[in-house]
Order: structure tokens, then sequence, then C-alpha cells
């Protein structure tokens, strides 16, 4: 079985809670996370809207590590109503999630943005999650890997050090639609992203960097996507609102055989 270095050289598993959950929920949520059975080959990370950060990192278990779904570009300052990366990393979150499709397309984050603060983050010592993915439109048309491509490049600019940085493929035409990608459709993108960081970035980075794939994954379907080559993990919406099938989720690779 290939595993990838990455900074822990684990299979990984994103819960991305998006702005989902009250206090309740995100108690029974962790409580659940926190007697779910999960293998220790597997670095799982959970992503809560801001607010629920602190509580988060206080009451789950040291076997998960705490993500923020965006930060600022910039240092703490006067920039109403945002949260800069020395803030996040001051509150113990050690990671947090960008250029995710709902911000780039909702919020219309750009790919130098993006990578922007990709790099802002990492200077500060978290560690990243950079999102990429085309809509089906861009698929369809034949635009696919140039839609990559610019978003790879807006991170690739602007980061100098791969290390604590996963890269997350997420379709946008399979998120939160139950269209999951084929393993097969999964495979070859990951494949490209791989390729693009050997010929772009360097061999290293290329055969070191996470790819984890995004968009419908369930407890159903992650083990065949887990067992293709170039899947080095998930970023999970939905279904990482159920601990059981999150749990099973994180478990996916393990239950391939080697
Ligand atoms: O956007 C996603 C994770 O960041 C995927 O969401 P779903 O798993 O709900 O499709």
């Amino acid at each position: 079985m290939d595993v990838r270095m990455g900074s822990t050289g684990k299979f990984f598993v994103g819960g991305n809670w998006k702005a989902n959950g009250t206090k309740e929920s995100v108690s029974k949520l962790v409580s659940g996370l926190n007697s779910a059975e999960i293998t220790s080959d597997v670095e799982v990370i959970v992503a809560p809207i801001f607010l629920h950060l602190p509580y988060v990192v206080d009451h789950i278990d040291s076997r998960y590590q705490v993500s923020a779904q965006n930060c600022w570009v910039g240092r703490a300052g006067a920039y109403t109503g945002e949260i800069a990366p020395e803030q996040l990393a001051d509150m113990s979150i050690p990671w947090v999630i960008l250029g995710h499709s709902e911000r780039r397309s909702l919020l219309k984050e750009s790919n130098d943005f993006v990578g922007a603060k990709a790099a802002n983050a990492l200077a500060h010592g978290l560690k990243v999650i950079a999102c990429i993915g085309e809509t089906l439109e861009q698929r369809e048309s034949g635009q696919m890997y140039d839609v990559l491509e610019g978003q790879l490049k807006g991170v690739a600019d602007s980061v100098s050090s791969w290390e604590d940085v996963v890269v997350a493929y997420e379709p946008v035409w399979a998120i939160g639609t139950g269209k999951v990608a084929t393993p097969e459709q999964a495979q070859e993108v990951h494949a490209y992203i791989r390729k693009w960081l050997g010929d772009k970035v360097s061999q290293d980075v290329s055969s070191a960097t996470r790819i984890i794939y995004g968009g419908s994954v369930n407890d159903q379907n992650a083990a065949e996507l887990a067992n293709k080559e170039d899947v080095d993990g998930f970023l999970v919406g939905g279904a990482s609102l159920k601990a059981d099938a999150f749990a099973t989720i994180c478990n996916a690779r393990a239950k391939v055989p080697a």
C-alpha cells in the first residue's frame, strides 16, 4: 500500500461541519466521536464553525485535531468580521480549510486570494487543507484541467513549503449532491494533481503531499475510493455530522487489504 509521507504519513480524514450545528448537536456529536472506534493509522480533523471551536477544542478526545473553515489573509487588526491565523493558533487550533468551493463561488474568493491566505496561514504556524475542484459545466466543456491548474497555481505561487499542506480535490458537482465521483474519476484527477506537483513544484512534494477526495463521501462508498492509489484520505461534509458514519469513513483505508 502506497502511503504518503505528509507530516505524519497517515491517511487523512477531515470532517467539514460547514455552517451546521447548535450547542446541543455539537455536544452530542463530540461525545459520539469520543466514544467512536477509530484506527490509529488515520489522522482525523474536525472543522466546526468559529463559535464552536473553543468548545470542541476543550471537549474532543486528543485523537482528533481541530480545524477552522477559513481565516483572514493578513495579520490581526482592523478587519471587521475576520479572524487571523495567529488568533486561531493562540486558541490551539492547528488546521484551517481554505479555498472551499462554497467560498470560491459564494464569496468570490479568487485563486490568488486563496494562495495568499494559505501562505499567511502557514507563516503563522497553521496547517492548511487547500481545496480545489471543477464545476460540472467546466468538466463537460473540457475546461477541467485548466481550472484545476489555475487553482493549484494560485497555491503554488504563494506557498514555499508544502510540508503542512493537504490538497483536497472536491468536484463541485459532487458536493452535497449525493453524486459521488467514481473511484476511477477520483483517481484520474488525483494522479493529475500528483503529476502537476511533480512537474511544477518538486518530486518530493509530489510524493509527500496527501491528496484527499471530497464530495458525497459516505460510509457506503468510502472503502472503494480509499482503495485507489492516489486517494490519501477524504474531506467529508454531510456524513461527518454523524459520528458512526464518520468513524466508518475514517476506518475506510484500514479495511482495504494491503
Ligand atoms: O464540501 C464537502 C467537504 O468539504 C463535501 O460535502 P458533502 O460530503 O456533504 O458532499
